[in-house]
């Protein structure tokens, strides 16, 4: 907790209010609500007020429904379509390494802010519920850069992703921010020989909306595959099947140091 404390007070300067007013302000201003560790809210200093939700079944994958707003979105889409990626009708994918973009580094800054006073709200629910709640670890937080690798996947309707686990060149630790079309990502267990009781079949679905974000890390980024199957039939959502348009995703990462 007194961890915690100096953090935030590292990033955002000195209280100048005595230690009670201290506690007062923030547990007005950034703990509200949890209920069995899967919701958390946070209000940050800057205005924004962020849910979270954790994925119950799978260990350190966070999601983040409301990190963007409709305005931060298109700002956010036109800056991509702004580097002219995506202007060759062949062309689908970048990739940057090392310095990234300049609206891709602010991308980084804060997603670093909301999951500090995220992760400031849990601590705070922690020492009230005695739960441990982590939205994503200090140490993958404060590194530094927290990101220096940018991949924006650029989907028509039908496209999407084969189940996979990102490769082991990069860090524990990666962000998905994802742009338009609604669709579902599935997550299944990387298959393990020694606990065969596992159903092969069992996936777990997470709905990503517009402008949310989401958070891989530990278990979710190393013991299980993500998929985005956009074919017909498969992105169904309560019982209802959305309807696929074009879709951009932004995956920040960092890359393994190489010595
Ligand atoms: O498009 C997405 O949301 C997923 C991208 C992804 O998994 C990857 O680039 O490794
Ligand atoms: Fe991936």
């Amino acid at each position: 907790m007194e961890e915690v404390k100096s953090i935030v007070r590292e990033a955002f300067g000195e209280s100048s209010n005595s230690e009670g007013e201290e506690e007062e302000y923030l547990n007005a201003h950034s703990a509200e609500n949890l209920e069995n560790g899967k919701r958390l809210s946070s209000e940050s200093v800057f205005g924004g007020s962020h849910n979270w939700e954790s994925i119950t079944e799978i260990d350190g994958l966070w999601l983040c429904k409301d990190f963007l707003s409709t305005h931060q979105q298109s700002n956010l889409l036109s800056s991509i379509q702004q580097e002219g990626w995506f202007a060759a009708s062949s062309s689908n994918q970048a990739m940057r390494f090392g310095d990234l973009p300049g609206w891709a580094v602010e991308l980084s800054s804060s997603i670093h802010e909301v999951i500090l006073f995220s992760n400031y709200a849990a601590e705070l629910e922690n020492y009230e519920t005695g739960k441990e709640v982590c939205i994503f670890p200090q140490d993958l937080l404060w590194r530094e850069p927290i990101f220096d690798q940018l991949i924006v996947n650029m989907y028509q309707p039908t496209e999407g992703i084969c189940p996979h686990v990102d490769l082991m060149r990069f860090e524990d630790g990666i962000a998905i921010v994802s742009l338009e079309s609604t669709c579902v990502m599935h997550f299944s267990r990387v298959e393990n020989d020694t606990c065969g009781v596992q159903d092969p079949q069992h996936k777990v679905p997470v709905l990503l909306t517009p402008g949310c974000l989401i958070l891989m890390w530990g278990e979710a980024r190393y013991l299980w595959k993500h998929e985005i199957n956009r074919k017909p039939g498969i992105q169904i959502w309560e019982g209802q099947e959305i309807d696929q348009k074009r879709r951009i995703s932004v995956t920040l990462r960092k890359l393994c140091q190489t010595e």
